[in-house]
């Protein structure tokens, strides 16, 4: 089933938009135009905005109208520079003068296209100096991150290290920058009821929840919420809107008393978010064409990237052996395997099916709790995406039925 127009353009199309509108109201650029084509390249990593960016061809005439500035400003110089002639004499090799004229063109000639906008004035007219700081940060020289340390007992240390290893955005930094974010981290209890985070306001952090649970809500047109999501250990929420810059997608409220561990935006955005946008990016364009993952809403699939591990089998490599005892679900994203399995012991295994990009296996284990029943074997070099057992009961658990279902291809 394809995105809704509605819903696609609720969220992909709008974050993008009105992140933009906000960086055009904070700068007020003069050109508009060059403006906004470097602001959506430069902030293109979500296929929704390099959709949008997409067929702006006005680059390359935009070069042209840099050259042809650039041209003027040289014979502006040439002038400046003969006038001052006329009244000083001429510029010997080492004057001033010629070194910075020099040093000017040299830096003309370095310059790309991405160079033609101005950096902007950095004078904040609205109050939202969260969204605009990583916008300034493109202009501005990228100061080395200090991360904060809250002071914490090594109790505390090592639950969160147990909480951040459940969590799929988190679970794939490296330890040094693991212990940076487990010192920026902040414990923080909430009692039931508490609304947390509201649907549209900015955000500046996210949570991990080690305890209890938060329910996230969306608002109807009508004003009703539904309930889309229930959050417990290990899930994180409040991601949104520091991966996309966008207001919040949801509201989020404890449905019992709960821990959570925060983590401010400049920390998440400098140690965990390039990581976590590249990881979703790549992997969402192939998760869209996967035919068992199309009722999924593009929410589901987002965290079904942060959770999906890739792991590679050369040819002829048996990446699950039947009778074993299994913990792990395949889908494949490159190659072809071959399912067989042993009807009677001691009697030679029969092919059952051939898979190939998108499909997937090791459900059945994982469904029944059974040993696996039928052995698979790479054909060619094979490139999978895993999921433990508990992430595939968390994440595709609303999929069991389709996944029962379809069990009986291998009868
Ligand atoms: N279906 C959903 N759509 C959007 N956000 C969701 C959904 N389910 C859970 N959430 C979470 O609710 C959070 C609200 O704040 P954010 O938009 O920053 O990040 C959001 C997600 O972490």
């Amino acid at each position: 089933m394809a995105q809704e127009p509605q819903e696609y353009i609720q969220q992909k199309v709008n974050p993008i938009l009105e992140n933009l509108v906000t960086q055009l109201l904070l700068e007020r650029p003069e050109q508009l135009a060059p403006f906004m084509i470097k602001w959506l390249s430069q902030n293109s990593k979500t296929p929704a905005a390099a959709a949008l960016t997409e067929g702006v061809n006005v680059l390359s005439e935009l070069k042209l109208e840099m050259e042809k500035l650039q041209e003027e400003v040289r014979e502006l110089e040439a002038q400046v520079e003969a006038k001052r002639g006329d009244k000083t004499g001429p510029l010997t090799a080492g004057s001033e003068a010629v070194d910075a004229l020099q040093s000017m063109e040299e830096s003309e000639d370095d310059e790309e296209v991405e160079d033609v906008v101005p950096p902007p004035a950095l004078t904040s007219r609205g109050h939202r100096a969260s969204v605009s700081a990583e916008a300034y940060g493109q202009w501005n020289p990228e100061k080395a991150f200090v991360a904060p340390v809250y002071e914490k007992s090594d109790e505390q240390k090592t639950r969160l290290a147990n909480v951040l290893k459940e969590s799929f955005l988190f679970s794939g930094l490296e330890s040094p920058d693991i212990k940076i974010v487990i010192d920026a981290m902040q414990e923080k209890i909430v009692e039931k009821d508490t609304r947390l985070i509201n649907q549209g306001e900015d955000g500046d952090c996210l949570y991990v929840v080690e305890e209890g649970q938060m329910n996230c809500y969306i608002r109807r047109q009508d004003g009703a919420e539904d309930m889309v999501k229930e959050c417990t250990s290990g899930d994180a929420f409040g991601e949104l809107a520091l991966l996309y810059n966008c207001p919040r997608a949801a509201s989020v409220q404890a449905a019992e008393r709960s821990v959570l561990w925060e983590l401010g935006r400049e920390s998440f955005n400098n140690i965990v978010k390039k990581a976590a946008v590249a990881h979703r990016d790549q992997l969402e364009e192939f998760l869209l064409k996967v035919p068992l993952l199309k009722g999924m809403d593009a929410y589901e699939r987002s965290s079904l990237c942060d959770a999906l591990q890739p792991t590679s089998f050369a040819q002829g490599d048996v990446i699950v052996q039947q009778g074993d005892i299994g913990d792990v679900f395949y889908i494949l994203q490159d190659g072809s395997a071959t399912v067989s399995k042993v009807y009677v012991a001691g009697t030679p295994a029969k092919e059952v099916l051939k898979l190939g990009p998108g499909d997937y296996f090791g459900e059945l284990a994982l469904l029944k709790g059974e040993p696996r029943a039928a052995s698979v074997i790479a054909l060619t070099e094979c490139k999978c995406y895993t999921l433990s057992r508990r992430t595939f009961n968390r994440l595709l658990g609303p999929l069991e039925e389709i996944l029962r279902r379809n069990a009986t291809k291998y009868d």
